[in-house]
């Protein structure tokens, strides 16, 4: 099968509808990944049609969740080589992104696929949630917050909830491990002012892969003390 046809079938599967200009931005945002994880590591998938399923399907799969609207301010937080962040960006172009992380070499490889796949409205930030979640300028500022594989649940909510606005989402992609993590994260999902409002499985396309979406919804603001400073979080997570 064509990878063309593989994001084109699995996007459908998903209920996401994709534009063959928004294929070929995909594809060029392969190849620019696997000629730059020759350099540097930025991901351990190689294969060309896995990279197709278990990047940008995987990442697709957030507006299946039907909270992800067309427009807004959005924010990945531990973006690593784009993930879902980039390919949630193509899918919805009207979105204005922002994409985090703590290093540095990884923001000089997003700049170069958002820069080759014409994307705008993208704002990088190198530097960690803890901090960025504290400064004015992005604290309550983002319709919604996303990210994958950064932290055990109750860790994540202190760095991706300061970001919401009372109203908006943190939509948090999670293996079956979630299952173990949501009842260790329930105080800390209320004390920062959110609350869960769904929770959806996943069947990865073309994969036997399953994995879960968690939806919390932010209710009230975040105390000014959280998050709190680099690094308490992930050794004292909130209980
Ligand atoms: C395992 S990678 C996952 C990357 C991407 N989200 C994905 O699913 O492929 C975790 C990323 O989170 C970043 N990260 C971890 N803790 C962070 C923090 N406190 N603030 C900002 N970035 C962080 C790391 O630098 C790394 O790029």
């Amino acid at each position: 099968m064509e990878l063309k046809d593989i994001l084109k079938d699995g996007s459908k599967e998903l209920n996401v509808e994709i534009t063959g200009y928004q294929v070929d931005q995909l594809i060029k945002y392969k190849d620019i990944l696997l000629e730059w994880n020759q350099k540097m590591n930025l991901t351990a998938i190689e294969e060309e049609k896995e990279v197709m399923i278990k990047h940008f399907l995987d990442s697709l799969s957030c507006i299946q969740t039907k909270y992800l609207k067309t427009e807004g301010r959005m924010i990945d937080v531990g973006t690593g080589a784009g993930f879902p962040g980039v390919p949630l960006k193509i899918a919805l172009p009207n979105i204005e992104l922002t994409l985090l992380d703590s290093l540095k070499k990884r923001i000089g490889f997003l700049e170069e696929v958002c820069r080759e796949t014409n994307l705008i409205n993208v704002e990088f930030l190198h530097g960690r949630a803890e901090d960025f979640g504290q400064n004015k300028a992005h604290r309550e500022k983002y319709d919604y917050a996303v990210s994958r594989a950064v932290a055990a649940l109750n860790i994540l909510v202190e760095y991706c909830l300061p970001f919401v606005k009372v109203g908006g989402y943190f939509i948090c992609q999670k293996g079956p491990g979630l299952i173990e993590e949501l009842p260790e994260a329930k105080n800390a999902i209320k004390i920062l002012g959110g609350e869960v409002v769904d929770q959806i499985v996943i069947d990865l396309p073309f994969s036997d892969i399953t994995h879960h979406i968690l939806v919390i919804k932010k209710i009230k603001q975040t105390p000014i003390k959280y998050p709190r400073k680099a690094g308490k979080p992930s050794k004292e997570p909130i209980k």
